[in-house]
């Protein structure tokens, strides 16, 4: 299990923009957070990845709290987290290709051995041809870009995967492409997925169950 509980967190301690949330996801299950603009769900989705630190409150793996977050979180726990985001053209450095930008996690974890094993079918899976891997992120279009951080994000086989508005910039085709990745590496991994957004149909078809933020802050 994936268990937040009391978090609290924000960007200045005297005024944090989660308040007492809870939240718990279940291996191979899919939950939805459905909120308005700005009310947190972008911060607590990356407390979730362990990418904050919040002021208060636990993160929960299988009943172990987490002690540390972004560069102190183990990074066993660290990897164990998947996560994609809003704007992908924030989230991918713009001076990789993406071959570079997929393989990232490997690398980064010591693995690049399987770079070539692993890369150009995890590509072809989200929908990348071949003759993208060479271009920048400059070079391709957001919903482009957007596959190649869903791949980079499912390389390292994640058991937590935490997409927040992964669709916003994307249109109807692209959308439904890679909600289908994503729900074909759940099903075949048993990984739990956490879906972030402000669309209540998407979440609706997408996600086994949806919560709105209401009813997870619990001040
Ligand atoms: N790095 C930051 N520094 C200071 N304030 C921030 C920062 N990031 C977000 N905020 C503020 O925190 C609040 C919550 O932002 P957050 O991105 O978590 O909301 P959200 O629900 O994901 O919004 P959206 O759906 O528009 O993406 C907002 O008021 C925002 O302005």
């Amino acid at each position: 299990m994936l268990e937040l509980t009391g978090i609290t967190a924000g960007y200045d301690r005297r005024t944090p923009v989660v308040r007492g949330a809870h939240l718990s996801l279940a291996p191979g299950a899919s939950l939805g957070l459905l909120g308005p603009s700005g009310c947190g769900k972008s911060t607590l989705a990356r407390v979730a990845a362990l990418l904050h630190r919040p002021d208060r409150g636990t993160v929960a793996f299988d009943g172990r709290a987490v002690a540390g977050f972004r560069h102190r979180a183990p990074r066993a726990l660290r990897t164990s987290v998947g996560m994609v985001f809003q704007q992908p053209r924030l989230a991918a450095d713009p001076r990789l290709t993406l071959r570079e930008l997929v393989a990232e996690p490997l690398r980064a974890t010591g693995r690049r051995g399987e770079v070539d094993a692993t890369v150009p079918a995890l590509a072809d899976r989200v929908g990348l041809g071949a003759d993208l891997l060479d271009r920048r992120p400059h070079e391709v279009s957001d919903g482009q870009l957007q596959r190649a951080c869903v791949a980079r994000a499912l390389v390292l086989r994640p058991r937590w995967l935490v997409c927040d508005e992964m669709t916003a910039m994307l249109d109807a085709s692209t959308t439904a492409a890679l909600v289908g990745v994503v729900e074909e590496y759940r099903a075949e991994s048993g990984a739990g997925l956490l879906a972030v957004g402000h669309d209540a149909v998407l979440l609706g078809r997408w996600c086994g169950r949806t919560v709105h933020w209401d009813e997870i802050v619990k001040d």
